[in-house]
């Protein structure tokens, strides 16, 4: 099967269309799902009755992506494992990460900031996986610090320590890919709502793919260009 991808541009307009005028999705309805999306793609892979390690560590950047961390580092707390957010600058660009912020503060769910020791939680002795939930689809290279470093960090421990990244791999170009020799290697990839062209360069025999953030009718896939995917039964993610 030819996989189903759409650009950044098409990606940030089909995000607008459904939080315009229109349609009216709030961007607070679709980061829950595709945060709860995320959840369920980890908890797919990496089973709590299969894997004894239930440490999680979401490292979240400072637009969207990151606000899905947040939100995934909740529902995986509610399925039974104990996140830790990794979330080195805080967006102001609305109040609600803040409340997402707060949220996790309820859960009991430590946030980290640059002055913790954050990178004590990079080995697989005692951490299940890292959610790379660092940039999406409006990432510009080149990086900009603190997260260069951040991810070369995470490059460093990659081989050991599985890398699930949410919509776009950290540091690939959006269209074209890796845009360096060292480029993070995720395990596995969420997609959200469709594929983005930089995931036909996954290589299938170390990333598994999975498309989730279940919100649009059929119609509207297909006005995007791409076929509805065939989400199994309730499922909010679905296996490539
Ligand atoms: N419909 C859907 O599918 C939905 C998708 N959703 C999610 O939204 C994601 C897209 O979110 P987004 O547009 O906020 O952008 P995102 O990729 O998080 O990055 C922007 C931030 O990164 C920064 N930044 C950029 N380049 C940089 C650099 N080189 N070095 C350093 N910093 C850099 C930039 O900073 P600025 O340039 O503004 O200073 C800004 O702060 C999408 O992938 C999906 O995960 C859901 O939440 C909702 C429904
Ligand atoms: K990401």
């Amino acid at each position: 099967m030819a996989l189903k991808t759409v650009s950044s541009k098409l990606a940030a307009q089909l995000d607008k269309e459904l939080m315009g005028p229109e349609i009216g999705f709030t961007l607070e309805q679709l980061m829950e799902l595709a945060g709860l999306s995320v959840a369920q793609a980890v908890q797919r892979q990496f089973p709590l009755s299969i894997y004894h390690k239930n440490k999680i560590l979401v490292v979240a950047g400072p637009g969207n992506n990151g606000g899905d961390g947040l939100v995934c580092a909740r529902h995986l707390a509610l399925f039974g494992y104990r996140p830790v957010v990794f979330y080195p600058k805080r967006s102001s660009r609305t109040p609600f990460y803040g409340q997402l912020v707060n949220q996790l503060k309820f859960f009991k769910i430590p946030v980290l900031s640059t002055d913790d020791d954050w990178k004590q939680l990079l080995h697989a002795k005692d951490t299940l996986c890292v959610v790379d939930a660092i940039f999406g689809f409006s990432f510009k290279p080149p990086v900009r610090e603190p997260f260069g470093s951040i991810i070369s960090e995470l490059i460093s421990v990659q081989d050991q320590l599985p890398i699930v990244s949410v919509d776009v791999p950290t540091g690939w170009d959006v269209d074209e890919g890796p845009v360096s020799t060292e480029h993070i290697v995720p395990s596995m990839l969420v997609s959200l709502t469709v594929p983005k062209p930089c995931s036909a360069k996954l290589d299938k025999d170390k990333t598994d793919h999975f498309v989730g953030g279940r919100f649009i009718p059929p119609d509207f896939a297909v006005k995007y260009g791409f076929e509805p995917f065939p989400y199994p039964s309730t499922d909010q993610i679905l296996k490539l």
